[in-house]
């Protein structure tokens, strides 16, 4: 399986202050430290989108299918779907705000109020 990455994880990375320069393209993550002074679009093409989601950009240029090839060399990993990985836990009572009276079945909530109706209309 590959490695998932968050948004702001790969956003730390962003070459400044001597740490590696990550760029996002589609889902995937790529760690382009070691290619960016050897890209021939130059160096700040790429630093522009550093931490970033360079996905638009890169489209945009045109790039050759050598370029997106040569590209999958540096791939790291890919972007974790925080959404999906909510749903993959069962949430608790807890998680969503229930306490132990309120787990009571929804019949139970409305007998009370039937309850009360039919008292407000008995007057
Ligand atoms: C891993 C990522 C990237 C790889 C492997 C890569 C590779 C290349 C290659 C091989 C070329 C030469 C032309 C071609 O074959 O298409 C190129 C040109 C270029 N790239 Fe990238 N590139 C990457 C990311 C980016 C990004 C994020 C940008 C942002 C805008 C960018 C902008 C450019 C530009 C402006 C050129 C020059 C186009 C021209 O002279 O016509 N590249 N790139």
């Amino acid at each position: 399986m590959s490695q998932e990455y968050s948004v702001s994880e790969v956003a730390q990375n962003n070459g400044r202050d001597g740490k590696p320069v990550w760029i996002i393209y589609k889902e995937s993550v790529y760690d382009v430290t070691t290619f960016i002074n050897e890209h021939p679009g130059g160096a700040e093409s790429i630093l522009e989108y550093a931490g970033k989601d360079a996905t638009k950009a890169f489209n945009q240029v045109g790039h050759s299918s050598d370029a997106i090839k040569e590209m999958k060399s540096y791939k790291i990993g890919v972007i974790r779907k925080e959404g999906m990985q909510i749903l993959s836990t069962q949430p608790t009572f807890a998680d969503i705000g229930l306490n132990e009276k309120q787990k009571q079945p929804q019949e139970n909530c409305c007998e009370s109020e039937k309850k009360r109706i039919k008292f407000f209309f008995c007057f």
